[in-house]
């Protein structure tokens, strides 16, 4: 961390082939450590790499008994057992349908009554935890990651945002109407997401085509979080080709 690295890019096909190779990129780190610390992501882009993780967990080919997971961001004021919070998201797509065991995965708890104390003893959860071994990252429209809007610094860590109007918009879309969408939400920090070991960032459709090219070619700015991502000495982007298609060469 620190200096400018190049982002790997492995540019695929379409968003199905994305899914695969960033669900193998999970499986291959699992079964390497069993016990590894995973940073898990929420929003539709990794929905599909989710169903392929249940998929050879069924089959035998996987286990995640021993890992552990810290999910990046939760809505401030959505208990658990709100159907759109993260939480559930997370339960009903993968850690209800797997062997994970309930006391090792972690979500932010967005109901807390002292959200300032929560976020620490998230960070304080992941310290004890050894730290992230693998974070995967969705991406904003607008460039942001976990919740980490434009704005957001580098020392940050695990605390209450406020949404962005263009990021309600983009997830109204999970809610019955616009106003439901919680306006703030706890995230993990760009510090946080730094301090991972390996990042992997999945963005697919045209959507996200000119935030991947800011956050790849761009200089590193608040204005596009995940243009922080280039301090990090290990970070894989994983694109389809309309996702990728303003990046020019794939050098
Ligand atoms: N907090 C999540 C992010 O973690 C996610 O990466 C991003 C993109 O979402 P999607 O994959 O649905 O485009 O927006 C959401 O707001």
């Amino acid at each position: 961390m620190g200096g400018i690295n190049v982002i790997e890019l492995e540019i695929v096909a379409d968003h199905e082939s994305a899914s695969a190779r960033l669900a193998g990129c999970i499986v291959e780190q699992v079964r390497r450590e069993p016990a590894s610390v995973l940073g898990l992501a929420t929003g539709g882009t990794p929905e599909r790499t989710y169903e392929l993780l249940v998929e050879k967990v069924r089959a035998g080919h996987l286990s995640f008994s021993q890992a552990t997971t810290f999910n990046l961001d939760e809505y401030v004021g959505l208990p658990p057992a709100h159907p759109q919070s993260y939480h559930a998201y997370m339960r009903s797509r993968l850690f209800g349908e797997t062997d994970f065991d309930p006391k090792r995965t972690h979500l932010p708890d967005g109901t807390a009554d002292d959200l300032a104390k929560a976020g620490e003893q998230y960070e304080a959860l992941i310290t004890e935890a050894g730290g992230i071994d693998l974070q995967l990252l969705g991406l904003g429209a607008n460039g942001h990651i976990g919740f980490n809007e434009p704005g957001a610094t580098e020392d940050s860590r695990t605390r209450v945002v406020d949404l962005t109007e263009e990021t309600i918009a983009a997830n109204a879309r999970f809610f019955e109407a616009p106003e439901d969408v919680p306006r703030r939400a706890l995230t993990m920090g760009i510090a946080t997401i730094l301090e991972a070991r390996e990042i992997v960032l999945i963005a697919t459709g045209e959507s996200k085509a000119e935030a991947v090219e800011r956050a790849v070619r761009g200089p590193v700015t608040s204005q596009m979080p995940a243009s922080f991502l280039q301090q990090h000495s290990s970070v894989t982007f994983v694109l389809d080709e309309a996702a990728a298609s303003l990046l020019g060469s794939r050098a």
